[in-house]
Order: C-alpha cells, then structure tokens, then sequence
C-alpha cells in the first residue's frame, strides 16, 4: 500500500466490497499500521459487529440479532473487544454528514494525533463536496475522486477507495476514479446474482490496473456469515 496513492475496490451493491475493505483495514492495523475506516453506509456498531464476526469467527447474525449470542460466543466478545477495539491501531469514523471535507478533517486530525497510513473511504459515491448541487453528478464525483487523491499525497497514506459498480460492470457515474487510482480491483461473486453458480463461494479479485505491478485475477473464498473472505487453501 504505496503512500500517496489510491486503490479503488469496486463491486455492483451487495457483492461484498465493505466485507473486504475492513477484511484488509485489519489486516493492516495487525502490521502495525495506522488505519481509518470510515464509513458513510454503515452505524459504528455495524462495523465493529463484522470485525468482530471474522476475528471471532462468530456468525454475524449471532451479533446482530439480540439475543442470538451463546456462551461461547459472548466469551469471545469480552475477549476480543479490547484487542480489536482498543490496542489495533484501528480508527472507525461515521461522519456526521457525508462530504469530502469531514472526511479530510476527521483524517487530518488522525495523522495529527496517532500518524495515518491507511484511510478507507465506504464508499466514494455516497461522498459529497461543496460543489455536489451545481454541478453534475460525474463532475462531483470526480471531484470527489481527485479530492481523495489529494488528500493520500498531502497525509503520505494510502488511501481505500469503495466504489459502487453498476449493472454493467461499470464504474458508476465516472471515468476519472479510474485515472486517479493507482489500483483498480474489481470484486466478482458469481453467485451473488445465480446461487447455482458452479463457482458459488467464490469471489474474484480481478486486479485491473496496477500502477505498480501486474494484472491478474485472484480467487479467493466468501465466508460472509463471517464477514469475511479466506484463502481457498483455507476453505
Ligand atoms: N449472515 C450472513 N450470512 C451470509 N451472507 C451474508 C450475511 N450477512 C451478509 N451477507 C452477505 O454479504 C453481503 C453484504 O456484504 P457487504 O456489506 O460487504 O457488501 P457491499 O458490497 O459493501 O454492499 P453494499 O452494496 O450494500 O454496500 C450481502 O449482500 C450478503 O450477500
């Protein structure tokens, strides 16, 4: 995760793109990096249940529905909360309101206290700027891209990009989050749309820039009762 630089995930609604984002904010923060999630989709209850679902391996229902905790399960919890939520060098931010400049201030004053090496932005269409109303939504969006660019080489962090696709596999709205990104990873779960998919429980990294590498495809396996995604040597 170069400084400076952004990756966009994208995914059509629903595949898995946030489940993967946090997936790597804290696989990030167990290296010791610095990292900020912040989040305009989901409640900061929301996020920490997932965390806590694939660090537990608890089924994220268990943690959503009240109630639906065993003993067991409640023993992981007490467990786990401090070492995810106090010692990780893991921030999770839901912003008041949704524009670009909560985002930059709320990350500013994170590099200012603690250093910032990763900041996870979920996700990039619901984001807006100042200019949001007067000009079209490919032009915000643009800006929105450009200005999360800015801000990884003004903070030197990476910054994680979600991006909603749509139906066509396009990236909504605008080309420029393609420009302005160094890594373009497109997430594919070809049984999100057909559960007879032969391919069910997978999930396709299909790396379609890389600024600094090659393209490929990597597959990897969904365990979303988990909130997470697994090596398919693991599976
Ligand atoms: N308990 C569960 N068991 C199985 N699958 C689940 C469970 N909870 C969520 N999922 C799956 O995970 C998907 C949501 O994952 P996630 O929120 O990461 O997706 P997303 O692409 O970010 O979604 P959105 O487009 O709503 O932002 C759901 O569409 C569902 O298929």
């Amino acid at each position: 995760m170069q400084p400076g630089n952004v990756t966009v995930l994208a995914a059509q609604s629903g595949v898995g793109k946030s489940t993967l984002a946090l997936n790597a904010a804290v696989a990030a923060a167990k290296t010791g990096a610095k990292v900020m999630f912040s989040s305009l989709e989901m409640s900061g209850t929301e996020i920490m249940q997932k965390i806590t679902a694939a660090e537990g391996k608890i089924p994220l229902h268990h943690l959503t529905h009240q109630g639906g905790l065993t003993a067991d399960g409640w023993e992981t919890v007490r467990r786990l909360g401090p070492e995810l939520f106090q010692s990780l060098p893991l921030r999770i931010y839901r912003p008041d309101g949704a524009s670009l400049t909560d985002i930059a201030s709320a990350a500013r004053a994170c590099a200012r206290a603690d250093g910032l090496d990763l900041l996870v932005v979920d996700y990039l269409q619901l984001v807006e700027t100042a200019q949001s109303r007067t000009t079209t939504r490919e032009q915000a969006v643009a800006a929105v891209s450009r200005g999360l660019k800015n801000l990884s080489v003004q903070l030197d962090c990476h910054v994680i990009a979600l991006s909603q696709l749509n139906d066509d596999g396009l990236v909504r709205e605008s080309r420029a989050i393609k420009n302005d990104a160094s890594v373009v990873i497109k997430v594919e779960r070809p049984d999100a749309d057909d559960k007879e998919s032969a391919r069910a429980g997978e999930v396709g990294l299909v790396i379609e820039k890389n600024r600094f590498g090659p393209t490929s495809c990597v597959t990897v396996a969904a365990q979303l009762h988990y909130s997470q995604y697994v090596d398919m040597t693991h599976t």
